[in-house]
């Protein structure tokens, strides 16, 4: 996790993610700390193979101006960006066009490789990495696309609870792990709230990350249910996330 701050976090940066696989990396949304996360980390814009928007709001996209300039002009790359289709077009027009926009670049493209993506489909963005897109409830009229990785990983973008989505990955489609935004303060309005969360079942529970959490989650260590913090500039494998809580308790 390149952070795992809620988006006016001070003290963690904003919830975005670098996925790891066979040499390929992949940054999950790219907000306003990304790229100071990333020199936190010693890791340059030139490492990353392909960017991924779940959403616009400057938490998950607000870094994007610097990495398209700094990869188009300190390191002559233009990046693969995979962007849900009806996010592209406000992508570009609402949230980089006053910045990027100048003689060299005027439209989304000239800064990125870019590859849509639809619901529905499964794109395997690099050997072992696969990636299905998921729209799911966040703010209203106001596209934001959850992660489906490798058939058993759900990573949220923000969204509100959404029990049966949760259910259904995971008694349907052998979902094994999931990363779930996080408000403490209830009722979580754009997000899932604490409280709304400790009341999925245990099982769903014990595969549960907690993640794009406040300043203040220090107060929440052992408040949470059956469910772990995941931590921020931290990396964990796959077996790691998938091990049920109480297997990692008792281990
Ligand atoms: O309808 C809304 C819209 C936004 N907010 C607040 O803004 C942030 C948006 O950033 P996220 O990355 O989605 O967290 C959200 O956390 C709210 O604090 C809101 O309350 N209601
Ligand atoms: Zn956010
Ligand atoms: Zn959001």
């Amino acid at each position: 996790m390149l952070g795992t701050g809620s988006a006016f976090a001070k003290t963690f940066y904003n919830n975005n993610a670098l996925v790891y696989a066979n040499g390929y990396t992949l940054l999950v949304d790219c907000g306003i700390t990304a790229p100071a996360a990333l020199h936190s980390l010693g890791k340059s814009p030139d490492e990353i193979h392909a960017l991924l928007v779940t959403h616009i709001h400057a938490d998950h996209v607000g870094g994007l101006e610097e990495i398209a300039f700094r990869m188009k002009f300190q390191y002559q790359r233009k990046p693969l960006l995979y962007v849900p289709e009806v996010l592209a077009v406000p992508l570009w027009e609402n949230a980089l066009k006053g910045g990027l926009s100048q003689d060299e670049g005027h439209t989304l493209e000239d800064y990125f490789d870019v590859r849509l993506m639809e619901e529905g489909h499964e794109y395997e963005l690099a050997p072992g990495l696969c990636v299905e897109i998921i729209e799911t409830p966040h703010i209203p009229n106001k596209a934001s696309f959850s992660l489906y990785l490798n058939r058993h990983l759900f990573y949220s973008a923000d969204m509100r609870f959404n029990p049966e989505l949760l259910h259904s990955l995971v008694d349907q489609r052998g979902c094994d792990t999931i990363l779930h935004d996080c408000q403490f303060i209830n009722p979580g309005a754009v997000h899932a709230c604490l409280d709304d969360l400790v009341t999925l079942p245990e099982f769903i529970q014990q595969r549960l990350w907690l993640m794009h959490y406040a300043d203040n989650q220090p107060e929440y260590i052992g408040k949470t249910g059956q469910m772990r913090f995941i931590e921020q500039q931290r990396l964990y494998d796959d077996t790691e996330l998938s091990k049920l809580n109480v297997e990692f308790n008792e281990a």
